[in-house]
């Protein structure tokens, strides 16, 4: 039986899509086609059905199909654990996205307890080399993976410090609503910052007990120190002068970034070549949904958008042996059916056309 998978998804004016269907027998699924056929869309789809802003960030308007609609709509049936959990997501006019999970309205934590989705995508190329930003999202969807409650732990703490940053910018001085807001911040600063290290401690054992072709990532949160709950509002207390002087808050969990190397030559991710970097970024996936199904039983949705086209033979076929090796339902994309030769028949294929703006998924048998 296999953990969880997406067993149907329905887009409606969706991206590029229309209308369009999909039965998955939880198998991975390899998407072909043209350049901007909307393979991509469709992960993107996938990725809605778990917490967060989905796998591009984007709002609900830029989602919707144009120029016509005035809304989209995806429908999804998550078999989880041998059950079936039916999700719609969908968005009215480009307003807030809405979700209801078995016919019932529901919370994104609701979602997160059951459709647990990694993925890896061309945008994370240069993970390594830019900013801290990406990193942290890299970080805490990782953490999210474990932690459902992550990111709602996460959004107390940013909003306290948003309302913290505009006493700075507004250079107020009074010290009550200075604690009140540190305290808050505390709270859920010192939980984030252990659920980051819990999560982290998994994959890296994780990577540790397997048998991989890709490389083992040495990831280390780079922040001032270990801290708990008191320690935070001593530390937001004693930062307040340096923060008025900035106008913003300088300390704490949203200033971590993460520091990768590669174990094995001791160098640092940011400094390996472009092929490295990107089987770190492969490793740590894997790790992660190793991690997760002997946590939960089930193996995340995998989303992998144009791995395949930039690994060799060797790696791609070690990549579907462990992807399928974990159960887990990897969704890929590739130009054409000639780079899932190694899955044979243990992959379903799809083939997406988009003829004069009308968008097409269909069933192939490959093998
Ligand atoms: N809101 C939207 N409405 C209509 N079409 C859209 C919308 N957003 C994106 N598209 C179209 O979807 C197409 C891109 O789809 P997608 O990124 O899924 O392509 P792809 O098959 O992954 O291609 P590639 O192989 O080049 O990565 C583009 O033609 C783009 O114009």
């Amino acid at each position: 039986m296999k953990g969880l998978y997406l067993s149907h998804l329905k887009m409606s004016h969706f991206r590029s899509h229309q209308r369009a269907e999909m039965f998955c027998d939880g198998r991975p699924v390899a998407l072909f086609g043209a350049n901007g056929a909307g393979k991509t869309n469709i992960l993107e789809a996938v990725s809605l059905f778990s917490p967060g802003r989905g796998m591009r960030r984007a709002s609900a308007e830029e989602m919707t199909r144009r120029p016509e609609a005035l809304g989209w709509k995806l429908r999804g049936v998550l078999r989880h654990l041998g059950q079936d959990h039916e999700a719609e997501i969908w968005s009215e006019g480009g307003g807030a996205r809405q979700l209801r999970l078995n016919g019932k309205g529901a919370s994104q934590l609701a979602l997160g307890q059951i459709a647990r989705v990694l993925w890896l995508v061309p945008a994370m190329d240069r993970l390594w080399i830019e900013g801290a930003e990406g990193r942290r999202r890299f970080l805490d969807r990782m953490v999210m993976s474990f932690f459902p409650a992550h990111g709602e732990v996460s959004l107390t703490y940013e909003k306290a410090m948003r309302e913290r940053n505009r006493l700075l910018k507004d250079q107020r001085r009074d010290g009550y609503w200075y604690a009140a807001l540190e305290a808050q911040m505390a709270e859920a600063g010192a939980q984030i910052m252990e659920n980051r290290r819990l999560a982290l401690a998994r994959v890296a054992a994780a990577q540790r007990d397997a048998e991989t072709a890709f490389p083992v990532a040495d990831l280390a949160l780079v922040e001032a120190e270990e801290m708990d709950g008191d320690d935070l509002t001593a530390a937001f207390a004693a930062s307040r002068a340096r923060d008025l002087a900035a106008g913003r808050t300088l300390i704490g969990p949203h200033r971590t970034d993460l520091h990768g190397v590669y174990a094995a030559k001791d160098v640092p991710a940011k400094d390996c070549s472009t092929g490295e970097q990107k089987a770190l970024l492969i490793s740590l996936i894997l790790a992660n949904g190793r991690a997760l199904a002997q946590d939960f039983g089930a193996p995340p949705i995998l989303l992998l958008d144009e791995v395949s086209a930039h690994l060799d033979a060797g790696r791609r076929a070690a990549l579907y042996d462990e992807v399928c090796a974990l159960g887990a339902q990897a969704w890929m994309t590739g130009t054409g059916p000639e780079l899932f030769t190694e899955f044979k028949d243990r992959a379903q294929y799809f083939e997406v056309l988009d003829e004069a703006g009308a968008s097409a998924v269909a069933e192939k048998d490959l093998k």
